[in-house]
Formats: structure tokens, sequence, C-alpha cells
């Protein structure tokens, strides 16, 4: 892969939690990349061509009157990150049945274990929203269920579908370094049911799913709902995830129009994971 030019905000923060947790939640969504913490706080990456001097507009935590958060940023070429991955990734075990970890780490005796090369896509496992859409995924019945995960990251929750029966499944991210991603974790776990594919909702047209798992952020999700649901069939399962508990009246508002009804919350840290049916 070509040297990428990527800039890196080191974040100094105090107290550090859950100061770090949120700001690295809050800097996802915004576009950052991937995140090393150290004592101090944390360093945010993101590529140079994705930048643009509005990033931390909508960062709140950085307005918080309950944390000092001081920044610098500079221009970096991207290095070893594989190395950098190895030092600060740790697996994680969802609800003792499902691992999600990076193929350096020892295999885990859970009924799910799923081997993730993160790099620097989102959906470690590691973030509120993905353990949440784990959870649901986890709980409900996917037994030969077409499915949809739109903006699938690093291809976790789809993985995780088939290994629970569904079939066929298509993932769907926008950002290139994702889809390829995706297409590595695929293989890497063995799948042999997932249709990996670059784009957004213009893909959609025509196919029907009965399930569809979307963990984006909340003006997506609006922005895409109607086309969304115009790919569920009837009674089946929607999973949204990527916004927090006040965002819920916006989010169901939207998602009522279409008639279906929130079944279950799951909420972490004011993330929540909605199951609509
Ligand atoms: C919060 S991450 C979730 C990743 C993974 N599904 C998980 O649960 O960990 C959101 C993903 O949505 C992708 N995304 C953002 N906007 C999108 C859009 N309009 N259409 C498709 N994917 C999008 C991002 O590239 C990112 O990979």
């Amino acid at each position: 892969m070509a040297n990428i030019i990527y800039i890196g905000y080191e974040f100094k923060v105090s107290p550090l939690q859950p100061a770090v947790e949120i700001l690295i939640a809050e800097l996802g969504y915004a576009g950052f990349e991937s995140f090393v913490e150290n004592e101090t706080g944390v360093t945010a990456y993101i590529q140079k061509e994705e930048w643009q001097d509005t990033i931390l507009d909508e960062v709140q935590i950085l307005n918080s009157d309950e944390f000092e958060i001081t920044y610098d940023f500079s221009e970096i070429e991207q290095t070893n990150w594989n190395a950098e991955w190895e030092k600060n990734f740790n697996p994680i075990v969802v609800d003792d049945i499902c691992a999600v970890r990076a193929p350096f780490h020892e295999k885990f005796d859970t009924q799910y274990d799923i081997v993730i090369e993160p790099k620097m896509s989102f959906g470690t496992g590691h973030h509120e929203t993905t353990h949440m859409m784990i959870q649901h995924i986890l709980k409900n019945d996917f037994e030969n269920k077409s499915v949809l995960d739109m903006g699938c990251g690093t291809g976790v929750l789809a993985i995780l579908a088939e290994m629970k029966g569904a079939q066929p499944i298509d993932a769907i991210d926008y950002d290139n370094w994702c889809y390829l991603n995706s297409l590595e974790n695929v293989e890497r776990n063995n799948r042999k049911h997932i249709t990996v594919l670059e784009g957004d909702a213009n893909l959609l047209s025509g196919k029907l799913y009965d399930v569809i798992i979307a963990n984006i952020n909340r003006n997506i999700l609006l922005q895409d709902m109607k086309t969304y649901l115009s790919c569920l069939n009837e009674d089946g399962m929607l999973f949204l995830s990527g916004f927090y508990n006040s965002d819920i009246p916006i989010i169901d508002a939207e998602v009522s129009k279409y008639g279906l009804k929130i079944q279950e919350t799951l909420e972490r840290n004011n993330w929540v994971a909605l199951k609509y049916q």
C-alpha cells in the first residue's frame, strides 16, 4: 500500500476516564480512523484527504466543563500501524459467548470466535455500539435469514450474523478501507455467504432482506432510513445503533413512520442500540 499522509491529533485529557472513552467514540463518529491511548490521553488519526477544518465541530466533549482537554495536531506518514495495533488492541468477550480478537491473540473458548485484523477500520468490538449490536445478534434468531449490514466497518457484525446461520448477507460500507478490510476479515473467518460492497444506500434497489443491521450515525440513519426500510421484508427485524439515548425520539419518529416499533433498547455509556420489528 502506498504511503498515505495522516493528520495525528494528540489530545491531553484530565481526568482521563471516562473522558478518553467518550472522546474516542465521538472522534470515531467525526471520521477519525484509529486511536492510540497513552498515559496523558489519546492520539487520533485521520487521513489527510478526509480531513477538514470543521472536523472537531461536532465533538461535544471538547466543550464539557467536567474535563480539561487540550490538543495539538501534525501531519504524519503512515508507518508501522500493525505494530501500533498489536500494542493497543485488546480482545473482548461479549456475554461470555462471543470473542472478537486479532490474529495475534490466543483463541478463546467461546461459542463464537471472530478474528479481526482491525487496522484502521472501526469495529474492533471495543466500541459500545459494536458491543451492543453483537449482543442483539446473539439474542436473536438469524437462521437462514437474509441480512443487510449497512456501514459494515471491519465486517464484524456480518461475520457474526453468518456464524448464527444467516444467509445470504450483503455488507456495505462507503469507505474504501473498510470495504477492503471487510473482504479480508470475511476470508479470514472462512465465511462463504457474505458479499462485501463498496457504497451506500444508493446500492440498494429491489432486493429485500429479513434483517437490516445499521450501526452508522444519527444523521446518516435519518437521511437513509426510507431507503433502508424499502428493503426490509414484512415482519423483518431492524437493528440500529450509532447514536445516543437522547437521539431515540428523533430516530423513533422516523422509523415509526414505516410501522415498526421498538422491541428492545440496549444502552452503554449513553450510547444505545435498538431492535425494531
Ligand atoms: C460506527 S461504524 C460501525 C462499524 C461496524 N458495523 C461495527 O458495528 O463495529 C460506521 C461505519 O459506517 C460507515 N458509513 C458511514 N456513512 C456511511 C454511509 N452513508 N453508507 C455506508 N456506510 C457508511 C463508516 O465507514 C463506518 O465503517
